[in-house]
């Protein structure tokens, strides 16, 4: 039997990148769509590559028309909470057009599976910690807001036209594969953990931890963070999962939160330097603390975290700028 080919979208950013590499190894095919406006040409490996934009919708159908994929795993989205809340047009647009033009080239085309990028930011301010799939979704961000618009969408696409849909809910997605040339790099970089292990490295010369009031243990805020490749493979085990069920919302973390001021005292011990980060105003757009149930993913995909130790995590991002402190080549 020949091997299953499928549609990476996004494949040449952090989290999609990561998937493809994992999935190749697993025995897909693979084709990547990415627009490179925050991905990089060379962190997309043994793939083939179709450079387009969401937003073209006659690029899209006519790819969609001359191939067939058994899935399509749709990493490719703006994804900045902050960003947001200053520029929310480009959410409406990247996001909310651009899915919904992915999923009418879709229907035209008849490919009915998507594994869909989706965030605990769908579920606003937490009420109830930790976050349970069944707690209230009220977005606070227009990044969170684009997303849970999506999840609606595809709820609505499964029903009327029968495109079989997993939402899978990211915690905050972390760690890299440095020994496959992998890592995390965006320009800016807006994420925690690598810049505080870039400001350790003396690549970055400030660090500023945005708020030290919030109503948390320390004063900062708590995420959950969930390595990419644990990531990668909850997807195919959703991927299989849609065989028996048509709507799948699952959040996928690992139930366990580290404040921002514990993510600056684990590098400065891994790395032997003493950190001393600015303190910022608070960054609109962020909740105290995020840290998701992920019972219902365990139970669903008989999905366990296996490479997420937090220090282990770090050593990664760390060997992964010392290797390569400007980043991709491209
Ligand atoms: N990073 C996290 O912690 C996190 C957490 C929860 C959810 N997510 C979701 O995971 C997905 C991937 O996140 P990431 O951190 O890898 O982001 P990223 O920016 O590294 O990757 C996104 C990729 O999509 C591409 N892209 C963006 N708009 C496009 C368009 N219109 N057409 C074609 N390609 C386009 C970019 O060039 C980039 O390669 C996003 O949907 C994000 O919302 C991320
Ligand atoms: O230089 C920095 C960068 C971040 N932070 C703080 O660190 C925490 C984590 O921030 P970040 O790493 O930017 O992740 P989030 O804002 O939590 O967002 C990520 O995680 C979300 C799920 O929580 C996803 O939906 C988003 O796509 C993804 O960017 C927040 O309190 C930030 O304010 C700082 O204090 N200084």
């Amino acid at each position: 039997m020949g091997s299953k080919r499928i549609l990476v979208i996004g494949g040449a950013g952090y989290i999609g990148s990561h998937f493809a590499h994992y999935a190749r190894k697993a025995g897909f095919d693979i084709t990547v769509m990415d627009n490179l406006s925050k991905g990089h040409r060379s962190a997309i490996r043994g793939a083939d590559f179709f450079n387009a934009d969401l937003n073209d919708f006659s690029a899209l159908a006519d790819h969609f028309s001359d191939n067939h994929y058994e899935a399509i795993f749709h990493f490719a989205a703006s994804c900045l909470v902050g960003e947001s809340m200053a520029d929310p047009a480009q959410y409406y647009r990247n996001n909310i057009v651009a899915a919904y033009n992915m999923l009418e080239a879709m229907r035209a085309s008849h490919h009915d599976r998507i594994v869909f990028s989706s965030t605990c930011a769908v579920y606003g301010m937490p009420r109830t910690l930790p976050l349970r799939e069944d707690h209230l979704k009220d977005p606070i961000s227009p990044y969170g807001k684009t997303k849970l618009a999506i999840e609606w969408m595809l709820e609505d696409y499964s029903r009327a036209y029968g495109i079989r849909s997993a939402c899978l809910r990211y915690f905050n997605a972390a760690g890299c594969e440095p020994s496959a040339g992998l890592g995390e790099d965006h320009r800016p970089e807006s994420h925690l953990i690598p810049n505080v292990v870039r400001f350790a490295l003396g690549l970055d010369d400030k660090l500023v931890i945005f708020g030290n009031d919030y109503p948390t243990f320390d004063g900062s805020c708590i995420r959950d963070y969930i390595h990419v490749t644990d990531l990668a493979n909850a997807h195919l085990r959703a991927l299989d999962a849609l065989e028996d069920q048509a709507l799948i919302r699952l959040n996928l973390g690992t139930g366990s939160g580290f404040s921002n001021f514990q993510i600056v005292d684990a590098v400065s011990r891994i790395s032997g330097t003493d950190l001393n980060p600015e303190i910022g105003p608070r960054r609109p757009g962020d909740p105290a603390e995020l840290v998701a149930d992920p019972s219902e993913a365990w139970r669903i995909l008989e999905w366990r975290p296996v490479r997420s130790d937090l220090d282990a995590i770090i050593s990664e991002v760390w060997t992964w700028f010392s290797e390569q402190p400007n980043g991709y080549p491209d």
